[in-house]
């Protein structure tokens, strides 16, 4: 069953003109998105940092309201259906209150259930995070950032969404802590049946948690489709060079120079046409005029010069 079908999003941002006389600029900071997700399914969203991801997030969850475009959520108050959880959790915390008090405050606001179900709850949200009961006394400060995460998950769960984005959730926790995070996420996707919608720097963690992954730049989806497939055959240059940046152990020799050079394009009033051909080794004149469209069927890519199902 689908929990969220996203289509055409489009974000822009005025930008402020520095001189009364000046033009007025556009950041395009999401252009034509549109994605599903579906129950128990972990989609992820990769590229470079300032490509739209977070915002898509945003618009995803309804805290912010697109310039075009369409998001249908799951039935339910939008709070409740659709929740996130960000890279710190301290940020998200109130230091001041108990962590266990935190954990339940999202019933107590929207009054759900009495004070012994919350007691009830509480129990039970800790023990899904697989935190120990005894650390529902604690500030948040007082707790390790793999637990304060945990918090923030209980949290977050308190309301049973059916949706949960992770905006980089471990990408501030050391290795193994966050290889137990990322197995508790997979976890709680598979009891629950929730949709995961995983924003990650970490192809590494994408492709372990994820059955789908759309790879953004500057803005657009550029490439679509089962994990395995984009990251093993991936058929879009900018998927290619995001790949081979990855540093591998390689035994035989010296690792291979990043396939894209460059920084990526300003997000502002962009050009029509491909955004990647100023960075792109295979780009021709048709790249430079004409935008290319995703094509294919599962695994679809937006490129002129690749092959598509
Ligand atoms: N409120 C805003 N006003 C103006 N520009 C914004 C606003 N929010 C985001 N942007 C711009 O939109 C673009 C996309 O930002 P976004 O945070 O979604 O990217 P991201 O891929 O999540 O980056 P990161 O990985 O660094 O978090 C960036 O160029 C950013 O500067």
């Amino acid at each position: 069953m689908t929990l969220v079908t996203a289509t055409d999003l489009t974000r822009h941002f005025p930008l402020p003109r520095a001189h009364l006389f000046d033009r007025t600029r556009t950041l395009h900071a999401l252009d034509g998105v549109s994605l599903t997700l579906s129950e128990g399914e972990a989609l992820g969203i990769v590229g470079e940092s300032g490509c739209g991801k977070s915002t898509l997030g945003r618009l995803v969850q309804g805290l912010d309201r697109p310039t075009s475009g369409s998001v249908v959520r799951p039935e339910g108050p939008r709070i409740r259906v659709i929740q996130t959880i960000y890279q710190n959790p301290l940020d998200s915390l109130d230091p001041r209150m108990r962590v266990g008090r935190q954990i339940i405050e999202p019933l107590v606001i929207h009054g759900i259930g009495s004070a012994a179900d919350h007691e009830a709850r509480l129990a039970n949200l800790m023990a899904q995070v697989e935190l120990p009961a005894e650390l529902a006394d604690r500030l948040p400060g007082q707790l390790s950032g793999g637990q304060a995460q945990r918090v923030v998950i209980a949290r977050a769960l308190s309301l049973a969404p059916r949706v949960l984005i992770c905006d980089e959730p471990v990408a501030a926790l050391d290795a193994p802590v966050a290889r137990a995070v990322t197995a508790l996420l997979d976890r709680l996707r598979t009891d629950r049946q929730m949709g995961l919608i995983f924003i990650s720097h970490d192809i590494g963690t994408v492709a372990e948690l994820c059955q789908r992954v759309a790879v953004m730049y500057l803005g657009e989806i550029v490439e679509e489709g089962p994990v395995g497939q984009v990251l093993t055959a991936p058929r879009h240059p900018y998927t290619q060079g995001l790949l081979s940046a990855i540093p591998r152990p390689d035994p035989g020799g010296r690792p291979s120079p990043p396939m894209l050079g460059g920084e990526p394009a300003s997000p502002i009033d962009p050009t029509p046409g491909c955004r990647l051909a100023p960075r792109c080794p295979y780009a021709q004149e048709v790249c430079r005029t004409v935008t290319p469209k995703l094509r294919g069927r599962s695994h679809r890519a937006a490129c002129h010069f690749t092959a598509h199902d």
